[in-house]
């Protein structure tokens, strides 16, 4: 007959069926039998000891478990910070309680410098929260959602990427984004776009209020060719059209004249005009490896901007050469020191190489016709050369009844009552008449006349002290950029 032996071993504490906890906790069955004695020695810490064994486990399998469930049935949509879609998740998120509850956020000025997410009314330096760094739980569309934020490495950077997952089918989470989107051209409405590249990548840097074309004083004629234009170009039938007859779909116009002719916001106000998003080429910041990609990129509808295109092909020194041959060349030549990091090559290659948009409207610009290479301006890569010259006699007096004609939602001021239209036609003649044709861009004569805006009469009045002291500060400047030239002249020879 069986006696019961107390010397015979214990039943063990833990059931040896435990070790299937190994399949979620490696190695937990060892950590169990370490422990085990210590629970066999002090009967009154087991209960303890247990319960927190079995939280410990429980989060593992719940972790586990909701790994799984996310790789096997959640949708999960991945933006980089870099990417226009992260502005649009951005602002979305920026309006949503669980952003505001968020524990872990991550603070900015303003919102991407533009489109400003104004909370508590501040008009200066708005701040702009987001959440930042962990998973962060909402409900849309009676699903549930979870969004998270990373840093993630790319080579020497990193880079902030953004996913958002539910579970389910793709199809809400693309809801999801068209909401996004929806809020963000809701916000962006007759405002134009502009992008800069930065790490050879494209970022969108400010929003600007669409100026509207009548603003910008021009020959009229040249205005009303150039809207034409730009019309057919960009009709809806225009690509087939194009196609059909093996022509590339793109279209180029360069901008010539001195400084302050309205180059630059001739091409913001056409953007606007067309919805056009601006992309601006800085060539003094690009380089020849980048450039491709950043063609590649281009979206097929926009405006490629490339200001003071001079700047292109006095780039860097050929092998060989040092940095004081370029400037003798430059010299030599008359030209601006070279300053670019691009080639003639290069952004030739460029505006006619494969990864070259169709669709995209080229504006460039320069102050300087004769420095242009003939290649970078030929048919076919440059469809239009328009000159804005300095203001001539119509322009002046354009300009006058601009600053002073009553514009809608003007405030009046009851201090000093705005003169009547005819009024401000007869002081326009007057200034016109007193102003030479030529000799002032429309950017210097606008800044005179914004200083005196109260009143036409006193802008008439004061005209000759303006211009008179405008060409004492020019002698100078002249004066100051020949002794500039001679000493730059002589540190080279
Ligand atoms: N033709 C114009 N019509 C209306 N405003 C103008 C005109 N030309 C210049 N301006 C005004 O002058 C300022 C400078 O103009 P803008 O920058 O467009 O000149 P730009 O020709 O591009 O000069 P730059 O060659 O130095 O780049 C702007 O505020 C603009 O409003």
């Amino acid at each position: 007959m069986a006696t019961l032996n107390s010397t015979t071993s214990p039943t063990p504490l833990i059931p040896s069926q435990v070790s299937v906890l190994d399949f979620f906790v490696p190695g937990s069955t060892g950590i169990l039998a370490a422990i085990e004695p210590v629970l066999d020695m002090n009967s009154s810490a087991r209960p303890l000891l247990l319960c927190m064994l079995l939280v410990f486990l429980g989060r593992h399998v719940c972790r586990y478990i909701w790994g799984a469930a996310e790789t096997h049935f959640a949708s999960t949509v991945y933006v980089q910070a870099s990417s226009e879609v992260y502005d649009m998740v951005g602002l979305w998120t920026a309006s949503q309680p669980f952003a505001h509850r968020a524990r872990s956020s991550l603070a900015r000025v303003g919102w991407r410098r533009s489109v400003v997410v104004d909370e508590d009314g501040m008009q200066k330096k708005p701040l702009y929260y987001s959440p930042w760094k962990g998973t962060f739980y909402f409900v849309y569309n009676k699903h549930l959602f979870w969004f998270r934020s990373v840093e993630e490495k790319l080579g020497i950077r990193t880079e902030e990427v953004v996913t958002v997952s539910c579970f389910g089918s793709p199809t809400i989470l693309k809801q999801f984004f068209n909401d996004c989107r929806g809020a963000y051209l809701k916000i962006t409405k007759n405002k134009t776009t502009i992008f800069e590249h930065r790490n050879g990548k494209w970022k969108r840097t400010s929003l600007k209020s669409i100026r509207p074309i009548s603003t910008i004083v021009i020959a009229e004629e040249d205005k009303q060719g150039l809207l034409r234009d730009i019309e057919n170009f960009l009709e809806p039938k225009a690509p087939i059209w194009y196609t059909n007859r093996g022509i590339p779909h793109r279209k180029g116009y360069l901008l010539y004249g001195p400084p302050g002719t309205g180059k630059s916001s001739l091409c913001l106000s056409l953007a606007g005009r067309f919805d056009l998003d601006v992309y601006i080429l800085n060539i003094s910041a690009a380089d020849g490896h980048s450039l491709g990609a950043l063609f590649a990129e281009l979206p097929s509808r926009c405006l490629l901007l490339l200001e003071d295109v001079d700047a292109v092909g006095v780039a860097q020194p050929r092998q060989g050469e040092t940095d004081i041959t370029q400037a003798k060349e430059d010299a030599t030549q008359s030209r601006p020191p070279s300053q670019g990091k691009l080639s003639l090559s290069d952004i030739l290659n460029a505006l006619d190489g494969v990864s070259a948009q169709e669709g995209r409207l080229l504006m460039m610009t320069t102050n300087h016709l004769d420095h242009l290479d003939r290649a970078l301006i030929r048919a076919g890569r440059v469809d239009k050369k328009i000159e804005l010259p300095n203001a001539d006699k119509d322009v002046i007096f354009r300009l006058f009844c601009m600053i002073f004609k009553k514009a809608e939602g003007d405030i009046p001021d009851p201090k000093q009552p705005a003169e009547d239209d005819r009024t401000v036609e007869e002081f326009a003649r007057d200034f016109a008449r007193e102003v030479p044709e030529r000799e002032f861009s429309p950017a210097e004569i606008q800044s005179y006349l914004v200083e005196h805006r109260g009143s036409a009469r006193v802008a008439v009045e004061k005209v000759q002290e303006w211009m008179d002291r405008t060409r004492a500060e020019r002698s100078k400047m002249a004066r100051a950029d020949s002794f500039m030239e001679v000493s730059r002249s002589s540190v080279i020879n």
